[in-house]
């Protein structure tokens, strides 16, 4: 009897995927909802980062829209330099993404260690980044909450942009809510008057700024200081800057700071603006053409003998969780269940890079995404040619679910705003 009551549950690959199909390993990090841990496909045996949400904290905190929009946005994507989405699907209390593994930690945990980082590493993740940033903008996205905490490397040592939270698409009608992180927002979006893709150009020069000199351009000891400081103070350098930068990465930093987004670097239009940079004599010794194929050796080599995150996880994990992520079979009560909780139930909607080719769930962006994400071609597509339930941010429509429509749940508004305290 024993040995029958021991045996593992056998796993069907074939079937929908499911927690079932990976082993948990560690704990490398804690978001605002949930928590991301290291998980092995049991059939592949690749690595991945499992990111989960618990359902009930995401409805309690108004979160719903932004977690199905972040899922809906990761299906698009596929590039080199940002984390991508391999698997997504749900249980009772759960909504799971599966993303590539970084193990190099992210760039916030390598700052705070090293206090600054040398002006060639930069260089390095800005090349990687702006081919990320130019790529989004290229099939309609921006990401809006670029920062280095957003910015993980690989064990090899390769940026790659993540969490796409309050990413949002975008067309020409330009967009008002006011999201992203405080400290790195451009001053279009803090003037109210509306802006467009530009803003993502300018976090990757305050990005740039403070991976190099150690402190941010922009600072200010309330939330009005630092608007009025981004708005309006002039830009200033760090008395070692001479030291630390070069002029012509000092000219790069200057033209991402532009505050008007016609001049600044990477905004002119058709891609014209991310050609100008690649051509800067300071990008000049990137090699462009094996860039993509990561065929280069990255400057900064993560240490792979620690952890490049923060233990504190794990230990959380072992010594306080009441409720350890278990693999459990689906209980589902769908009568007693909250309209939230039923959009979730709905919309958040499996995806395996391995069975499903990537889509767009906005109509006008389909075209882009089918001749922009290369690496899926050759799937078939297990999904009905139109598109699903539309949730369309950038119109101003809410999520809608069938006959069930949530209103005032437009993730452009639902922005999650991080002020400079929680970096002071
Ligand atoms: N793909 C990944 N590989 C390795 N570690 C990751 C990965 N994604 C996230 N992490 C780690 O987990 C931490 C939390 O990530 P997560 O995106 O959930 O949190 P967050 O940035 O606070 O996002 P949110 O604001 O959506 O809650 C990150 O800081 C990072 O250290």
């Amino acid at each position: 009897m024993g040995a029958v009551c021991c045996r593992p549950t056998p796993v069907d690959f074939d079937g929908e995927v499911s927690l079932f199909h990976f082993v948990l390993l560690r704990c490398v990090g804690k978001g605002a909802f949930g928590k991301v841990r290291v998980v092995q496909h049991k059939q592949t045996r690749d690595l991945y980062a499992l990111k989960y949400i618990n359902k009930a904290k995401c409805v309690k905190m108004k979160a719903v829209a932004n977690v199905i929009q972040e899922r809906r946005l990761l299906e698009e994507v596929d590039h080199p330099f940002i984390v991508n989405l391999r698997y997504a699907f749900q249980d009772d209390e759960n909504c799971f993404f599966v993303l590539d593994l970084m193990l190099g930690g992210d760039l916030r945990f390598h700052l705070e260690r090293l206090g600054s980082l040398q002006e060639d590493v930069v260089k390095f993740y800005v090349a990687q980044l702006s081919s990320a940033i130019e790529f989004l903008h290229e099939i309609g996205i921006m990401h809006r909450d670029i920062k280095p905490d957003n910015i993980l490397l690989d064990e090899r040592g390769n940026a790659h942009l993540t969490d796409f939270n309050i990413a949002v698409h975008f067309s020409e009608r330009k967009l008002n809510g006011v999201a992203g992180s405080m400290a790195y927002m451009a001053p279009e979006i803090l003037a109210k008057r509306g802006y467009t893709c530009h803003i993502d150009w300018w976090s990757l020069g305050v990005c740039v700024y403070e991976l190099i000199f150690g402190r941010r351009p922009f600072r200010g000891r309330s939330n009005s200081d630092l608007t009025y400081n981004i708005s309006k103070d002039p830009l200033k350098w760090p008395e070692d800057a001479e030291k630390k930068c070069s002029r012509p990465g000092m000219l790069v930093i200057k033209g991402l700071l532009d505050r008007d987004p016609s001049r600044r670097f990477g905004c002119k239009p058709n891609g014209e603006g991310y050609q100008e940079l690649r051509r800067h004599p300071w990008l000049k010794t990137i090699d462009w053409d094996t860039l993509e194929s990561k065929e280069q050796i990255p400057p900064f080599i993560p240490d792979s003998k620690k952890a490049n995150f923060d233990a504190s996880h794990e230990l959380e994990e072992l010594l306080l969780e009441d409720n350890p992520l278990k693999a459990k079979q689906r209980k589902l009560n769908q009568e007693n269940m909250s309209a939230e909780m039923r959009v979730m139930e709905e919309q958040f909607t499996s995806y395996d890079f391995k069975k499903m080719q990537r889509r767009s769930y906005y109509p006008h962006n389909q075209q882009l995404i089918s001749t922009a994400t290369a690496t899926s071609s050759g799937l078939a597509s297990s999904r009905p040619a139109t598109p699903a339930t539309d949730l369309r941010p950038d119109n101003g429509v809410g999520i809608a679910s069938g006959s069930m429509e949530l209103q005032g749940m437009d993730a452009e508004e639902t922005t999650k705003e991080v002020t400079e305290k929680e970096y002071q």
